[in-house]
């Protein structure tokens, strides 16, 4: 096929579309000026020579890998200033260009500046004084200094409190000596740290007059500014007093410690992180369900009726069932992602001004949707692996290395499970809350109303969804708490109880979590739609019904033991499933294009936007060098001999 030319199929499903892709495309980008600047944006990095894939660095060794990256990262951050000369750069472009897709695409092996955007800098904005900003902050942006965030260990991850690195006060010389003592104790994982950042914020127990007053976070040199050789010594490092960050709990100079008006404002990163997260889980989904189903729009395979010819894959509406409530998944995503950012911002304003109220929420709600974004992301990216068959396996589709971005996720930033169980924490107070009458904050003023009413009869209608999660959640919240308080009244002591109930309180999180996105969801797209074409405004509320039915009828165990539904209520969820994959089939290669990715960012022989996956896949082989000569010399080296010596 010429190149350029467009497959038939995509033409015939694009003409099919019922609304017009860039409609959707002006809406998530937040209207076409944003786009046209985003469009330029990616243009002026994806098509700079120095930053385009040459040969895929798949075959590059790990520290060519490395080497590669940090070089493209420089020829980025040169570009990004260049943006900020022309008054083009902000948090939202480097958000974009260092980490994001675009950043995911330019700088696939990685970002070795990554954790100094995304940790060192917003640390010491949330954690330094205003000195400490002035003194550190521009030194950062302008890459001055490259830092990195240390706060794991060898022997601890999860558990902060647990840390061994120390920091212990000397008023003699208004320093504070940084010590690692243990194995255990060295800081393992920080992004950056092995031979990128000459600075680090060190997460260290804090000890002075002989107490030890908990985590806090230090500015710590590593390497020398010019040499970049490893600064002396990694026991007993001393560091000038004012390179403690402030903030929040403060050592005069005598060694008088004054604490933070919360402990729990030294753990402000990672909600901001968590926040982050939750975004581009949804992203890196939407790349994959937007390679799989052009994928799936191209690949012809087997037969529905035998008299036929082979059909798309897209089809079957196993496949539809496989990738469409992916793509509503990205919205619901997208929708809670932003609902999340805002509340953040607005609490962080509030901190500012001493109002701690809504930090608990805050953290509960960055907790579960940082935990379910990533887990439900990760196993989306990987149905859509599954769903491109053999051709999704290769490591040039861009859909394993995709998923192991997303995976990584369940595990940084707190560990899944972990999360869950501090969200756990929140819902347990929440529902003691409930039965004494106590006032109940927005995310949980569900549990009184369902405490009210036993649920309505089924009508096809998303409320009705939303009410029936919410009586899942209300119902397995109450369960962990009493079967939780019954061990309790048996003896069990309240740490043991916890532990012997977490199960269920992981899965009351869980449950929360998701009747939270399906009605964050569901409110976003009522606000949307009487602003965009009915067209689009169909297709909009047809997927946030797909996610509503298809998460509902995954948890028919829960539904059936907390409401009142009935079989033949099933049924019409069923039946309604089914419905809504149809409705959706013209659509689905019109929702992908209008993500708008560039197929630079897509990366991908078998998503790219004309369509011609067997000319790109053949393409992509042959770069391997492996296939740069007819007879490999392992042959003379290794099987031949092997052979002689058979005869
Ligand atoms: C501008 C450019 C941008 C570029 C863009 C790029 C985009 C790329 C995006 C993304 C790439 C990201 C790449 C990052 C790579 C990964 C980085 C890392 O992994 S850094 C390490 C993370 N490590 C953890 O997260 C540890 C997890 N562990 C914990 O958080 C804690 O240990 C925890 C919470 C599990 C237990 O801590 P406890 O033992 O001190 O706390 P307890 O006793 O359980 O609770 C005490 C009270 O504190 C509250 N609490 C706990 N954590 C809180 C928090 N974070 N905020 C507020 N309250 C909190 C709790 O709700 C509880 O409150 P009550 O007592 O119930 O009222
Ligand atoms: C790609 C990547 C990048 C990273 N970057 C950084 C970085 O830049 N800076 C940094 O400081 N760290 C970084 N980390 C470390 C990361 O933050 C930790 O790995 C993460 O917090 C998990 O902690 P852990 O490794 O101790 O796991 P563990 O907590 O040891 O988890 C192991 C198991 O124990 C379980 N578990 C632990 N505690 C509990 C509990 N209370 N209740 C129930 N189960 C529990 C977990 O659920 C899990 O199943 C990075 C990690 C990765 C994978």
């Amino acid at each position: 096929m010429p190149a350029n030319t467009m497959n038939e199929d995509l033409k015939r499903e694009r003409q099919r579309c019922s609304f017009d892709p860039k409609e959707l495309t002006y809406l998530l980008d937040g209207g076409e000026e944003k786009t046209e600047e985003r469009r330029q944006r990616e243009k002026f990095f994806l098509d700079d020579p120095e930053l385009s894939e040459t040969a895929p660095s798949d075959y590059l060794s790990h520290k060519e890998k490395y080497e590669h990256a940090v070089k493209k990262a420089c020829i980025v951050f040169k570009k990004v200033q260049q943006l900020q000369a022309q008054g083009k750069a902000g948090m939202q472009n480097f958000r974009e260009v260092l980490g994001g897709q675009l950043g995911s695409a330019i700088l696939r092996d990685g970002n070795p500046l990554g954790l100094h955007y995304v940790m060192f800098i917003p640390t010491i904005m949330g954690q330094g004084t205003i000195e400490q900003q002035a003194e550190w902050i521009s030194k950062a942006w302008n890459l001055e200094i490259i830092g990195t965030y240390a706060q794991t260990e060898l022997g601890h991850g999860t558990f902060i409190r647990g840390l061994e690195t120390t920091a212990t006060y000397d008023p003699a010389t208004e320093e504070f000596v940084l010590n690692s003592p243990t194995l255990t104790s060295y800081k393992w994982w920080p992004g950056g740290l092995g031979h990128t950042a000459n600075y680090a914020v060190v997460v260290a127990q804090l000890y002075s007059q002989g107490i030890c007053h908990g985590i806090h976070p230090f500015i710590v040199q590593l390497r020398d500014e010019e040499t970049h050789l490893p600064m002396p010594g990694f026991e007993n490092v001393r560091i000038p007093w004012n390179y403690m960050l402030m903030k929040n709990g403060k050592v005069l100079k005598d060694g008088s410690y004054v604490k933070s008006p919360s402990s729990k404002l030294t753990y402000g990163t990672m909600i901001f992180v968590r926040v982050v997260i939750v975004q581009d889980a949804a992203n890196y989904l939407r790349k994959a369900v937007t390679i799989a189903t052009r994928y799936s729009a191209v690949r012809h395979q087997s037969h529905i009726k035998e008299s036929a010819p082979e059909p798309q894959i897209l089809d079957f509406v196993t496949q539809q069932h496989k990738l469409f409530p992916q793509l509503a998944t990205y919205f619901a995503l997208h929708y809670s992602g932003a609902w999340l950012w805002d509340m953040y911002n607005n609490v962080t304003s509030e901190l500012e001004s001493g109002e701690l109220d809504r930090l608990p929420e805050l953290h509960a709600l960055a907790c579960c949707l940082k935990a379910v974004s990533a887990a439900d992301a990760a196993q989306g990216i990987e149905t859509c692996r599954l769903a491109c068959g053999g051709h999704g396996y290769m490591s040039c589709s861009s859909l394993p290395i995709t998923y192991g971005l997303v995976t990584a996720m369940v595990t940084y930033e707190g560990e899944n499970t972990v999360l869950l169980l501090q969200t756990a924490r929140y819902l347990m107070k929440a529902w003691q809350n409930c039965l004494d009458g106590q006032p109940l904050t927005p995310s949980v003023q569900y549990l009184n109303s369902v405490r009210r009413s036993f649920g309505g009869v089924y009508h096809k209608s998303v409320p009705w969804i939303i009410a029936s999660m919410q009586r899942i959640a209300a119902g397995k919240i109450e369960t962990a708490h009493r079967h939780m308080n019954d061990k309790i009244k048996r003896g069990v002591n309240s740490e043991d109880a916890w532990n012997e109930t977490s199960i269920e309180l992981v899965a009351a999180s869980e449950a929360h979590c998701k009747a939270f996105i399906v009605e964050t969801y569901y409110n976003s797209v009522q606000q949307i739609v009487p602003s965009v074409s009915q067209q689009l405004g169909k297709a909009l509320t047809e997927l946030c019904e797909l996610y509503a039915v298809n998460t509902l009828l995954k948890n028919i165990g829960d539904l059936l033991r907390y409401s009142n539904v009935t079989t033949g209520d099933l049924e019409n969820l069923q039946r309604w499933l089914e419905e809504l994959l149809a409705a959706i089939r013209p659509n689905a290669v019109g929702i992908v294009d209008g993500f708008d990715i560039n197929d630079a960012i897509i990366a991908s022989p078998l998503g790219a936007y004309d369509g011609n996956v067997y000319e790109r896949l053949f393409a992509e082989v042959s770069k391997s060098p492996l296939n740069a000569k007819p007879v490999n010399e392992s042959f003379h080296k290794y099987l031949k001999p092997l052979l002689k010596s058979k005869m």
